[in-house]
């Protein structure tokens, strides 16, 4: 069985897929020595001695004083691909040290042809191992005399830059940020200062807001702890001064046992897009990259928890009134957007979000417990028409013109059984409408048959009511339903006889339903001119002037006039000018 043969592995070919495939990019080597040189000193209990790395662009040094390699452990662990020493029996990462691939070491020929391990175990002779890119080891004996391990790589020509002290100082910097080992190079220290999550006393909370500014670069509206214990877990949550992105990951900054894994997306639900958070955690696992955390249940069981912190800071908003305010100022439009989708965000919409109403703006809470039913108009249009005279009859309406407000409306409405709602149209306005006495109806009986007929060909309906202001000769009230069926509708006879697929199918479809109602034309029988309509003794002049209102009532819906309509009304308006004309013309041609 020992005579068995063994797989032989092409080094550089493995080199090119780690490089290509599984990093970033070259830099990961200053990252990957230096948390073997961490983990090393946490193993040998010295996390407080410093870590040097030494460079000059050529060579790149770094030295511990960890545990330390003996001859054989240097020719297991380094010798064989994917051994490494940080693993349990069965294969756990160890609760301490970050590694656990047994690959890390090999980031080292992204750099360089050659590493060179220089080691000093305790009670073992010191030992220098050397590695070759072409998959050749050497061993000697060594003369480091602590105990401890420097690392060695020898830049290639093309990748000097990797090796560059400010490139290298940077590197470090941002790697060790979290971390309390003291870490220099080239004899200054790049890490320290006060931590993101200490006391809150030492420089802690401005330490918070330059993290913030550097690295998501918002000054944060407000900041706050987290914490998820299952996970080792604790962190910070900034609050964006400025309207997110809704569509855009955020993506969030990770470290793992206080060493940098980067930007993380994910990590809290997208419906808190307002919130970026920092994390360091012992508990979740880094990928293989180490650039990134594995989506395992710990994760998700991280994202969910983060969420509830978000969705708790929210609550609390509602009694620190003077920072809702500054949060609404810029958050609001984004979470009545995300309301409909994210049940954590309804209780918040509903009790703190402004909302129109025509009894002026308040939240959807106050709304509710002033009217029994919320009303509300599905666009602008409609509102426009509706709040004032509904508003003074009593009548309470939202505007709700915004696409996600009314989904927002109706997911508030859908999580309360007990609540009503009623989404309303112009033509709800005819029921709110007085009626005219029953004489004034008699007297326009004639008078609404002929104004039938006059606006037949524009398959409109005719009423009668009275209201304000008596300047307002009629109203045109057409629902978005009837609008859509009346455009359709058009369409189809525009094409009649076409073979198209597509218009058969709708006209199948047309067929099988009732009749949407069509619009409305609403005559004002306290207009001067309307009132004039029975007594006209002539149905052509009286046809003309309904068309004429019906014109006016269409410039006043804003609505654009067919052009088979137009020609219609053309004539009328021609009509009642000519006969409005005709007596003072002197000398004109007949
Ligand atoms: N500076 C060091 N001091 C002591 N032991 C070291 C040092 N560097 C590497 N080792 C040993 O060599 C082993 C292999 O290192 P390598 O970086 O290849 O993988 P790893 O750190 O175990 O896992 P990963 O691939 O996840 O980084 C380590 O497990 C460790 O036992």
């Amino acid at each position: 069985m020992d005579d068995a043969p063994m797989f032989d592995v092409d080094l550089r070919a493995l080199i090119d897929v780690l490089g290509t495939n599984l990093y970033t990019g070259p830099g990961v080597y200053v990252r990957e020595l230096l948390q073997n040189a961490i983990d090393a000193q946490t193993v040998a209990g010295r996390s407080d001695a410093p870590v040097e790395i030494v460079t000059d662009g050529e060579r790149f040094a770094i030295s511990d004083s960890g545990t330390g390699m003996s001859a054989d452990a240097i020719a297991g662990l380094l010798g064989t691909i994917g051994a490494s020493s940080k693993r349990d029996q069965f294969g756990f990462g160890s609760s301490t040290q970050i590694g656990q691939f047994g690959v890390g070491m090999l980031s080292g020929f992204l750099v360089g042809d050659r590493i060179e391990v220089s080691s000093h175990a305790d009670g073992s002779r010191p030992v220098v191992w050397t590695g070759s890119s072409d998959g050749r080891v050497e061993m000697s004996d060594g003369d480091r005399g602590e105990v401890g391990t420097t690392v060695s790589v020898h830049a290639r020509g093309d990748t000097r830059m990797w090796l560059a002290p400010d490139r290298v100082r940077s590197l470090a910097a941002d790697f060790t940020a979290m971390h309390p080992t003291p870490v220099l190079v080239n004899g200054d220290r790049v890490n320290g200062g006060p931590g993101l999550f200490g006391e809150a006393s030492g420089g802690r909370d401005a330490a918070r807001v330059a993290f913030c500014q550097d690295e998501f670069g918002f000054t944060p509206l407000e900041m706050f702890d987290v914490d998820v214990p299952e996970a080792g877990l604790r962190g910070v949550a900034f609050v964006q001064p400025t309207g997110g992105d809704l569509v855009a990951r955020a993506v969030h900054r990770a470290y793992v046992k206080g060493l940098l894994i980067g930007d993380v997306p994910g990590l809290v639900p997208e419906w808190a897009y307002f919130v970026r958070v920092v994390v360091d955690s012992t508990g979740l696992k880094p990928t293989a990259s180490r650039e990134g955390l594995v989506h395992d249940d710990l994760f998700d069981a991280v994202a969910a928890s983060l969420g509830d912190q978000i969705q708790g800071w929210l609550t609390g908003l509602g009694a620190r009134p003077a920072l809702r305010e500054k949060f609404l100022a810029v958050h609001e439009q984004g979470v009545k957007a995300l309301a409909a989708h994210r049940a954590e965000l309804l209780g918040f919409v509903d009790k703190h979000c402004l909302f129109e109403t025509n009894v002026g703006p308040m939240p959807l809470a106050t709304f509710r417990a002033r009217f029994d039913t919320i009303r509300y108009a599905g666009n602008i249009d409609d509102y426009r028409v509706l709040a004032d005279v509904l508003a003074g009859r009593g009548i309470g309406l939202v505007n709700a013109g915004h696409a996600f407000e009314t989904a927002a409306i109706r997911a508030i409405v859908a999580a309360d059984p007990t609540m009503r709602c009623e989404p309303i149209g112009q033509q709800f306005l005819l029921s709110a409408l007085a009626m005219p006495s029953p004489e004034v109806r008699e007297e326009f009986s004639g008078a609404t048959a002929v104004a039938r007929r006059a606006v037949s060909p524009f398959d409109c309906e005719v009423s009668l009511r009275v209201f304000e202001p008596e300047s307002v000769s009629a109203l045109l009230l057409t629902d978005d339903a009837a609008q859509i069926a009346q455009d359709r509708s058009e369409m189809l006879s525009q094409t009649a006889g076409e073979p198209d697929a597509w218009l058969a199918a709708l006209s199948a479809i047309d067929d099988g339903q009732s009749a949407p109602s069509r619009p409305s034309l609403v005559l004002n029988a306290a207009n001067p001119l309307v009132r004039r309509l029975p007594s006209l003794g002539d149905d052509v002049v009286a046809g003309a002037l309904v068309r004429a209102v019906y014109s006016q009532a269409m410039l006043r819906a804003r609505r654009s006039v067919r052009v088979a309509a137009a020609s219609e009304l053309d004539s009328a308006i021609t009509l009642l000018a000519d006969l409005a004309t005709r007596d003072h013309a002197e000398g004109a041609p007949e």
